[in-house]
């Protein structure tokens, strides 16, 4: 038996580093002294990142309705600042638990070494499954992955911008009391109108909510350039 256990813990592993490898291979590193400002976009798999950087770029960014889809991080020129595409947090279609967590350490570590030229940051989340994992993180007395990464963009002061997607989900009489319901779970007292600088909520698929996030960003720009040339 034991000679069994050993064995399916080596496939295990050497899956593990299947998977870290496919990501390693993907990364692109930043190019050597660009020191255009990055507007970074993260959230957990499948909310929709690719779409809004699909949507902003006008490139063809690969977008999917498996989790896991982007598994490399991409910088896509804007012009006066640099957009990037990151990998998502948390469950990942075919990938190993543990290539998800190196993945995440990854993305902490991408966002920390660049902290100092990062102006804002896009959190996008699910509207809909945000309330619900939060509500059965809660009951475990633990804390969803979604507000640990709010919680770590805004100990950084990376600006973050609060993208409520999929709202297309949420009947329209309903979209108030939801939203108030979002901002409190996020620590911002309801109601979500207070807030309207960091919280958008958003129907990215249809292009909703994109004209009211570029014009956040590009203020976000203009002050962190204003900031850097003092
Ligand atoms: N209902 C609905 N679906 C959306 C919306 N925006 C994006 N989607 C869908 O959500 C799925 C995931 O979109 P992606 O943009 O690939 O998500 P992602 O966050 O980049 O995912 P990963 O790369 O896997 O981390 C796709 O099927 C999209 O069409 C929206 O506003 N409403
Ligand atoms: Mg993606």
């Amino acid at each position: 038996m034991q000679y069994e256990n050993t064995n399916k813990e080596q496939s295990n592993l050497s899956d593990v580093a299947q998977d870290i490898q496919k990501f390693k291979k993907y990364i692109r590193t930043e190019k050597k002294g660009d020191e255009r400002p990055k507007v970074v976009v993260m959230g957990r798999s499948n909310v929709g990142k690719s779409t809004f950087v699909k949507a902003v770029t006008g490139e063809n960014v690969r977008v999917g309705k498996k989790p896991g889809v982007t598994l490399k991080i991409t910088e896509y020129d804007m012009g006066t600042y640099l957009l990037v595409d990151l990998p998502g947090f948390g469950y990942m279609e075919g990938i190993e638990k543990k290539a998800q967590e190196k993945i995440k350490d990854q993305i902490i570590k991408y966002v920390e070494d660049n902290k100092s030229t990062i102006a804002t940051s896009i959190l996008i989340l699910d509207a809909k499954a945000l309330i619900e994992i939060i509500d059965r993180w809660d009951q475990k007395g633990e804390i969803p992955i979604d507000l640990e990464m709010a919680d770590f963009l805004e100990e950084l002061s990376l600006n973050p911008i609060f993208v409520i997607n999929k709202m297309d989900k949420i009947k329209n009489s309903e979209w108030d009391a939801h939203l108030d319901r979002v901002s409190e779970k996020l620590g911002f007292l309801p109601p979500w109108r207070q807030w309207l600088d960091i919280l958008v909520p958003a129907i990215l698929r249809d292009n909703y909510g994109i004209d009211g996030i570029k014009h956040r960003i590009n203020r976000h720009i203009q002050a962190f350039k204003k900031l850097k040339s003092q």
